[in-house]
């Protein structure tokens, strides 16, 4: 028996005609780091977004902890605790790393965005923001307005105000897309460390990363499953050595891990 925290049966996803994400049958198990990877147009983020209910699927089924989430919307999947890390964007340039992180923690607790009155609120959540900056290596950069953030530390950021969420369950889009290789190594080490106790899907274009990271990597192309395992197994798989071929070469070294 597996223990499956996340399962898709079918899931489709059609444009206009177009078919992105085409009967796509995925099992994610309970604690597990799993890595959904695929070149170019592959349907990963199509897949990511239909996870995360920011699209709404044309046909198919996604069963979360047991119940159908597949009509839900993001914030009710939110709410129970299948989480997708917040994009730059959604992070407040102007207040201060700390207050980032503060905001998260209230939004958590239901708290509306009125911090014009709640700020004694905001602040009794500053000893939690304090360790979850800890967890993600930002203390020094606590009372930086988090705008002037490297674009790693921001990466960092987006990690903890999703942590403050507590979820059961992380989905990462690219979370090292865009770094340099110390970055990336930061960012496979904390992706590591608060991968404890949950489990994490990540969308990854970096196949180090997910060759450092993933117990299980399934492996799209043309919108469909092409083959599941661990890193070894799938980078041995000819199939995806031929889809990574045919549209790009893989990363350098990367499909001779395993
Ligand atoms: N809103 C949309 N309307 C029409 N076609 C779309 C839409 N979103 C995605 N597609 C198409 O679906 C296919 C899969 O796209 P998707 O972005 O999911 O792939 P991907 O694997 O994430 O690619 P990449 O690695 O390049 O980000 C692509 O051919 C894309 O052009």
């Amino acid at each position: 028996m597996t223990d499956s925290i996340l399962e898709t049966d079918g899931l489709t996803k059609e444009f206009r005609g177009f078919i992105a994400v085409n009967g796509v049958s995925l099992k994610v198990r309970r604690g597990s780091i799993h890595g959904l990877i695929g070149p170019n147009g592959a349907g990963k983020t199509t897949c990511f977004n239909l996870l995360t209910k920011f699209l709404q699927p044309t046909r198919g089924t996604i069963r979360y902890d047991g119940r159908d989430i597949t009509g839900m919307k993001p914030a009710e999947v939110a709410r129970l605790g299948l989480v997708r890390s917040f994009q730059i964007s959604a992070v407040f340039p102007h207040l201060s790393v700390l207050e980032n992180v503060r905001m998260a923690l209230q939004r958590q607790r239901g708290g509306s965005f009125d911090f014009w009155r709640s700020d004694s609120l905001l602040r009794s959540f500053d000893d939690r923001a304090m360790a979850l900056l800890e967890d993600v290596g930002l203390t020094s950069y606590a009372r930086i307005a988090a705008g002037e953030l490297p674009y790693g530390r921001k990466r960092a950021l987006e990690i903890a105000t999703t942590m403050a969420m507590d979820p059961a369950m992380m989905l990462l889009d690219e979370p090292t897309a865009g770094m340099t290789h110390e970055d990336v190594d930061r960012i496979v080490a904390l992706v590591k460390r608060v991968s404890a106790g949950r489990t994490v899907l990540l969308v990854e274009h970096n196949l180090k990363v997910v060759s450092g990271l993933c117990d299980r990597i399934t492996v799209l192309a043309r919108g469909s499953v092409l083959a599941e395992g661990d890193y070894g197994e799938v980078s041995r798989n000819p199939d995806v050595v031929a889809a990574y071929l045919g549209t790009e070469a893989p990363p350098e070294g990367a499909m001779a891990h395993g």
